[in-house]
């Protein structure tokens, strides 16, 4: 299968953060979500992509192309929007479509005026004058009208209302229908992904703890709930994040089959969401 995108031990040291020999790869043709903790290193990561910074060490492949010497070919088959604009403020959103099209020989300005007709963009008015959705609204339409092959996203629904940001979610489902496209985004909303990610990454401190498919960590994880008196030493190794009260214990099995085995028909196994999985992993790196 065709890679969009190849991270390999990527690696970049900030004052007090370090992102650590950061590997992974996008499929073409899947949506993949990267999540983790404020602070744990995803959008140091999608910047790196996009060679707004430069890395320590690694390697980045991007369409099997590296991005240092075939920077312009890339730009042009990748659409990326970020939680923070960079747009000239004081122009409209029509005269700095002027500036963005003649970047892209792939612009279509048909898809353009589409988007901006079903987002409701004002494109007269001055960008200054936008809501923080509007504008975000606004990088979506130009991200998507040169109908790039890679679309990465930091926090694309942040600051959306729920009716705008579903509505994202089924444009991006409708992108994925062409099988050749490949979407790869960090967001602080779970159930998003749950919706429409293939693929999960999840970054803690600036590592990647798991890059797993969502089917695969939907049969393999399990919120584990019971008596504490059925508590064995085995079992209390195996759950992560460990919740003990007066009225019975919590914590997430990573393999769930092995938990089962371990505690039986003693405890509850419940189906996790992201968030869950998230919080547990997070909590129980802090009290290791
Ligand atoms: N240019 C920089 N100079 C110094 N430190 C930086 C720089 N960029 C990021 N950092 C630090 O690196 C760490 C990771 O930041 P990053 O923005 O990648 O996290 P994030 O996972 O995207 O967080 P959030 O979910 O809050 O957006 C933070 O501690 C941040 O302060």
């Amino acid at each position: 299968m065709m890679k969009a995108l190849e991270v390999r031990h990527l690696s970049k040291s900030f004052r007090g953060f370090a992102l650590q020999d950061v590997s992974f790869s996008l499929e073409e043709g899947y949506i993949t979500g990267l999540i983790g903790e404020n602070g744990s290193g995803k959008s140091t990561t999608i910047k790196l992509i996009l060679q707004l910074l430069t890395p320590d060490s690694g390697e980045i492949r991007i369409f099997g192309l590296d991005p240092s010497r075939h920077s312009r070919e890339i730009k042009e088959r990748i659409g990326f929007v970020f939680d923070e604009h960079h747009f000239y403020e004081h122009l409209t959103a029509d005269e700095m479509k002027h500036i963005i099209a003649p970047f892209y020989k792939r612009w279509n300005e048909r898809m353009f005026q589409r988007y901006a007709r079903d987002f409701d963009l004002p494109l007269h008015k001055k960008i200054k004058q936008l809501s923080k959705g509007m504008k975000m609204k606004l990088s979506l339409a130009f991200a998507l009208a040169h109908e790039p092959d890679l679309i990465i996203m930091d926090e694309p629904t942040s600051g959306l209302d729920p009716v705008f940001r579903r509505e994202i979610l089924d444009l991006l489902r409708e992108i994925m229908l062409d099988e050749h496209k490949t979407i790869f985004f960090s967001t602080h909303i779970t159930t998003d992904l749950e919706q429409i990610a293939d693929h999960i990454i999840f970054l803690h401190k600036g590592r990647v703890v798991w890059d797993e498919t969502k089917d695969r960590i939907e049969e393999t994880y399990a919120l584990v709930k019971g008596d504490t008196r059925w508590l064995t030493p085995e079992a209390r190794q195996a759950l992560i994040g460990l919740r003990e009260t007066d009225v019975g214990f919590e914590g997430l099995a990573a393999d769930a089959d092995h938990v089962h085995r371990l505690l039986g028909e003693r405890c509850v196994m419940e189906k996790p969401s992201l968030e869950d999985i998230m919080y547990f992993t997070i909590k129980g790196g802090r009290s290791a």
